[in-house]
């Protein structure tokens, strides 16, 4: 077998992540664009290539950075020296926030009331990252989620029966609230092995340890299962993920109606958005 080159591999990679960008036009000239950066290898690609196409490609955007740390002992740490390493290496704005100082409670506190961490990890992540890229006039947010975490988000959106999740699907989402901001996938067509090799190849200083809460998740399941297919039977993923485009892009995103939340004013499709919810059940457990 040929060996892999490096500068033809990164060569590869990024104009496939560029074709995506300009194919599903993410971004627009002019644009402020916060990449989700968690310091793992996804979201610090995301951060290179966006950083590249401004600083050589001939893209006219904003960028900046926006970390959460969540509050998980011995994982969270390192992955956030890594993000303010990297922002700091390529000069881009970067913002931290914590779920302790933001909400009240960090992950490890509140995960013992939940079958799995993840539920209340992934409500108030978003929540903050959309209302501080909101705050900040932030057109797109990116995050670093690739091929696999979007055929493993459908999947399990097919286990629950959770139809109106798969509006969702796709490299970018429309505005369907002035309070929330457009989420953009660049790394849409990208597997996570490519990620890895990239990391590796490169020698590109990334937090590559999983989270200590992942092996209680649907996902983590579905993720051994796919990767065990696609050992067996090459293309699996990406034959998912094309059967997905095809019959689930032309569901209207604008159908998903939002409102305020009544109790911290974020969108929220129901009275009382889930962030709050959680957080008043965190209150009263931990008071
Ligand atoms: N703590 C965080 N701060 C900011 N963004 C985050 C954080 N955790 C996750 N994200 C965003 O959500 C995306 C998907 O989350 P996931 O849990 O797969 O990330 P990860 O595996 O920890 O790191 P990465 O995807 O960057 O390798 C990330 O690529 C990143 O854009």
């Amino acid at each position: 077998m040929k060996p892999l080159d490096r500068h033809s591999f990164n060569w590869e990679l990024e104009n496939r992540v560029e074709k995506v960008i300009t194919d599903y036009n993410l971004i627009d000239k002019g644009d402020k664009v916060a990449v989700a950066l968690s310091g793992g290898k996804d979201s610090v690609l995301t951060l290179q290539i966006l950083h590249k196409l401004v600083e050589e490609g001939g893209f006219d955007f904003k960028l900046l950075a926006i970390a959460i740390d969540e509050g998980i002992v011995h994982y969270r740490e390192e992955g956030l020296e890594a993000a303010r390493g990297q922002a700091k290496d390529l000069g881009v704005e970067y913002h931290e926030l914590s779920f302790k100082k933001e909400i009240g409670f960090s992950l490890d506190e509140a995960a013992q009331f939940y079958q799995t961490a993840c539920v209340p990890c992934g409500v108030f992540r978003r929540y903050l990252l959309n209302r501080t890229a909101c705050q900040l006039d932030v057109d797109k947010l990116a995050t670093g989620h690739n091929l696999d975490d979007e055929v493993q988000s459908y999947l399990m959106s097919f286990a629950r029966a959770d139809v109106r999740r798969f509006a969702k699907f796709g490299p970018k989402q429309e505005r369907i609230h002035p309070g929330m901001v457009p989420r953009i996938k660049p790394l849409w067509l990208v597997k996570e092995k490519e990620v890895g090799t990239w990391a590796i190849m490169n020698e590109i200083p990334v937090h590559l340890a999983e989270c200590p809460y992942a092996h209680q998740s649907l996902r983590s399941r579905l993720k051994n299962y796919l990767n065990q297919l696609e050992e067996e039977r090459p293309g699996t993923k990406l034959n998912l993920l094309n059967f997905f485009q095809k019959n689930l892009r032309n569901l209207d995103q604008k159908r998903i109606k939002l409102h305020r939340c009544q109790r911290c004013g974020e969108p929220s499709s129901v009275p009382v958005c889930k962030a709050c919810e959680i957080q008043e059940f965190l209150e009263q457990k931990l008071r």
